[in-house]
């Protein structure tokens, strides 16, 4: 078997905090295994530990216990970090550069040099969408330039696993979607995409696992489509042909239901319960015309898992868990 582009066991890392060392546990026993090739989202709200795993993973916080891999080799080897890119939350750059010469700059720390270099620098500037501002200095960008900076910088070693933390902050429509356009393709390329963000519907449309962080804790983990199949809120029938005492009788079958212009339409609240519907409508000499599932979105799974941690429930993604513990 492959090696797992990212492996972890048992992370767990506690910050001290502040003059009397107040412990804050950012992450309790969380392992992670993250396939070559995939994208993966990783959601959870602020504080929820999303960044401290980040930057377990890329080498810069030591967790408190366990341990991580990148294809196969511990985050602390050499090779191991050469096999990453990183975007960390917040990217800043010497604010006197231009684009040009960060990239060549971040790109000779990497081992690069030369014409190739050179042909490498060019050709992200144009992906990431900065040709345009080549020859402005750094002090001069938005927030979502710099972040399209901090994406080719990530990329200019041309790693096999890209580490994103929150990519499309900052960032307008057209950018987030300029963003997701390029994690796609990378993907298509091979690379292996694995990144933070509290914006659910980027993670729906272009993720094939996700991860649920809530107070340190992976709560859910998976192919996305699992997640989101697994959470049928109800089935809708829509029917022609009924009389009213057999409407009368799946009725009795339904949470809810009654006339419409087509016939009739009711709400029941499984799958099973809906088959049961559907056979009594044939039976009774009834047309089907529609039964479809009403499926829970990824942002209500995440707001009913987060209600069911005790996180605040107003705004699972925006407010979040920052707790401390001793
Ligand atoms: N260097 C640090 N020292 C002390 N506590 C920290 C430190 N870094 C993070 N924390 C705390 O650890 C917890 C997890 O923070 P982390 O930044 O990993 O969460 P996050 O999910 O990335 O949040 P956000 O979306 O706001 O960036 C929070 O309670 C945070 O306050």
């Amino acid at each position: 078997m492959p090696d797992l582009a990212i492996a972890a066991q048992g992370l767990s890392k506690t910050y001290r905090l502040g003059f009397r060392a107040r412990k804050v546990q950012a992450l309790t026993r969380l392992d992670l295994s993250v396939a070559p090739g995939s994208i993966y989202g990783f959601v959870g709200p602020n504080g929820a530990g999303k960044s401290t795993t980040i930057k377990i993973l890329v080498g810069l916080v030591r967790p408190s216990a366990g341990c991580a891999t990148l294809f196969g080799r511990p985050v602390d080897d050499p090779r191991a970090r050469l096999a990453v890119g990183y975007l960390p939350e917040n990217p800043s750059f010497h604010d006197f550069m231009r684009p040009l010469e960060v990239l060549r700059y971040l790109g000779r720390l990497s081992g690069l040099s030369g014409a190739e270099l050179d042909r490498r620098a060019e050709a992200l500037l144009e992906r990431v969408g900065l040709s345009g501002a080549r020859d402005l200095t750094v002090r001069k960008f938005s927030k979502g330039m710099v972040q399209r900076l901090g994406l080719a910088q990530a990329l200019v070693h041309d790693p096999p696993l890209l580490v994103l933390d929150e990519p499309m902050s900052g960032l307008d429509p057209i950018g987030r979607k300029e963003v997701r356009d390029l994690v796609v393709e990378l993907a298509r390329q091979g690379k292996t995409i694995f990144f933070s963000t509290h914006i659910l519907s980027d993670v729906e449309t272009i993720c094939d696992r996700v991860g649920m962080l809530l107070h340190g804790q992976l709560v859910r983990e998976g192919p996305l489509q699992a997640l989101l199949d697994g959470s049928v809120r109800s089935v809708e029938l829509r029917c022609a042909g009924l009389d009213e005492a057999a409407a009368a009788e799946v009725r009795a079958l339904a949470a809810a239901g009654g006339p419409v212009p087509e016939g009739h339409a009711f709400t029941f609240p499984s799958i099973e319960a809906a088959s049961a519907g559907a056979a009594l409508t044939l039976g009774r000499g009834g047309r089907l015309l529609a039964l479809q599932p009403q499926r829970e979105t990824l942002e209500e799974t995440f707001v009913r898992l987060a209600r069911a941690s005790g996180a605040p429930a107003r705004d699972a993604l925006a407010a979040g868990g920052r707790r401390a513990v001793g």
